[in-house]
């Protein structure tokens, strides 16, 4: 079991937590405080899940009564383009708005962000060849289940990305199908610093290598199976990977850090990425109620007063990510849904809302890790993929950035984040720990000594 460096102190639930300046209070409750004892990150796993069941129980699907639509919460979209003009000023200026979406929402929505668009079609096109053209026995040959850092071909139902959806009295099935692999120095642009460790603290190891297989662990398909498919992922990854170090530049100065704070701990960052795919649902003849126009949505993929949501299936389950923020590239196609926490607006309830489709635009979220190491000042917030009947299938490309695996982390600054509440711990452990937790349980019970 990984465990963190830490002196005894009450574990906090993370997620439940506003730090000591900045934040917005909603409704969280205080951090329970636990009896002594050396917290583990198991701890913070199950404190996670305790966060998520209680945020899901009495949320609303649909704004309560007399509520327009246009009151209710929604994603920004940032213009993050002046961050590349070369002044300090306008990094600030963007940085700005990444604070306030990031104490509020934990999700934006950001344009020309430099990714281009070739690479965003090449990615999401290499998506749709992986899973509709090669053969299920090649995709089996690449099961996660061989891969002890969850690389490879993931089946719909390998994995629960919310534990509670497995078990209990109406146990439901995740859709998505998804292709994962992570950090490759080959893959970075700057070529890395050689020092790369995996979620483990394991360095990648040239023996494991095989023509498929790399060093670091990943597994991808023959090139005469899918020709190009490696070339288009690369190209992606590259470009996102240095998008993701420059908005952890503009996150440093978002938090009245200097710009180059945490340079030192993207030199060999962690970066999982997969191609999801939901399949398409088919369509279903539903009661349409007719809604009071005043009470639609001003948002881009609305989507929700079409009467389908009660037959919608379960694409991905309600979670948080864990690293320090996503980067989602999706298809066009709607499906991914944010739980805002409660408000007066949502009777003080938290409520599901659809996130908007901007073609161009990356979906930006903060997640777990950046969450606690900003002592929850810094929203990470839960999101489910919600497949409608009807609405075609779905891709996305989500990319998962970390900081260095096995960099240490220390509380950041107290002028920035309050006093902090975290203990240190290597961002690699955490993860690792919480991607544990998707596993179904019999095939974890497989793996115990
Ligand atoms: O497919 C999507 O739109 C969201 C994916 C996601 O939330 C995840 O993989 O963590
Ligand atoms: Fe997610």
């Amino acid at each position: 079991m990984a465990t963190s460096t830490m002196s005894p102190q009450p574990v906090p639930d993370p997620l439940s937590m506003h730090a000591a300046s900045g934040a917005s209070s909603s409704s969280v409750p205080p951090p329970p405080t636990a009896p002594g004892g050396t917290p583990s990150i198991l701890e913070e796993v199950a404190a996670a899940q305790r966060h998520l069941r209680s945020r899901l129980a009495g949320a609303l699907t649909k704004p309560p009564p007399g509520v327009a639509v246009a009151a209710l919460p929604s994603v920004p979209l940032i213009d993050i383009g002046p961050s590349f003009d070369g002044t300090l000023e306008s990094r600030k200026q963007v940085a700005s708005q990444i604070r306030e979406a990031c104490l509020t929402t934990g999700f934006f929505q950001i344009s020309n962000h430099g990714v281009s668009a070739a690479a965003m079609a090449g990615v999401l096109k290499q998506a749709e060849r992986f899973f509709h053209e090669l053969s299920e026995p090649k995709k089996q040959a690449m099961h996660i289940k061989h891969s002890a850092l969850f690389r490879g071909y993931e089946p719909h139902d390998y994995t629960y990305v919310n534990p509670d959806d497995m078990a209990g009295a109406a146990p439901q099935q995740e859709t998505k199908e998804g292709f994962n692999w992570g950090y490759e120095e080959a893959l970075d642009p700057t070529g890395g610093d050689g020092a790369y460790v995996e979620l483990d603290g394991s360095r990648p190891s040239a023996a494991g290598a095989t023509a498929t297989t790399t060093a670091n662990g990943n597994v991808w398909p023959a090139e005469e199976d899918l020709p190009g498919f490696h070339a288009a992922i690369a190209t992606y990854y590259g470009q996102v990977l240095q998008l993701a170090r420059h908005l952890f530049r503009l996150f440093a100065l978002s938090l009245g850090l200097d710009e180059t704070y945490f340079d030192g701990l993207m030199t060999h960052p962690g970066g999982i990425a997969r191609l999801l795919y939901y399949a398409a649902q088919p369509a279903v003849e539903v009661e349409v109620e007719v809604e009071d126009e005043s009470k639609k949505g001003a948002d881009e993929g609305e989507g929700d007063t079409d009467g389908h949501e009660e037959a919608a299936k379960l694409g991905l389950g309600a979670h948080t990510d864990y690293e320090c923020f996503t980067l989602l590239l999706s298809s066009t196609n709607p499906g991914l849904e944010i739980l805002f926490p409660p408000s007066a607006v949502s009777d003080n309830k938290p409520i599901w809302r659809p996130c908007p489709v901007r073609p161009g635009t990356l979906t930006v979220n903060v997640a777990d890790f950046l969450m606690r190491w900003t002592n929850g000042l810094y929203k990470s917030t839960i999101h489910r993929v919600m497949s409608k009947p009807g609405a075609g299938e779905r891709y996305s490309v989500p990319f998962f950035f970390s900081i260095n695996y096995d960099g240490e982390v220390a509380p950041l600054p107290e002028r920035s984040v309050g006093e902090s509440l975290f203990v240190p711990l290597k961002a690699g452990e955490y993860i690792l720990e919480r991607l544990k937790a998707t596993k179904l349980l019999e095939e974890r019970e497989k793996e115990k000594p």
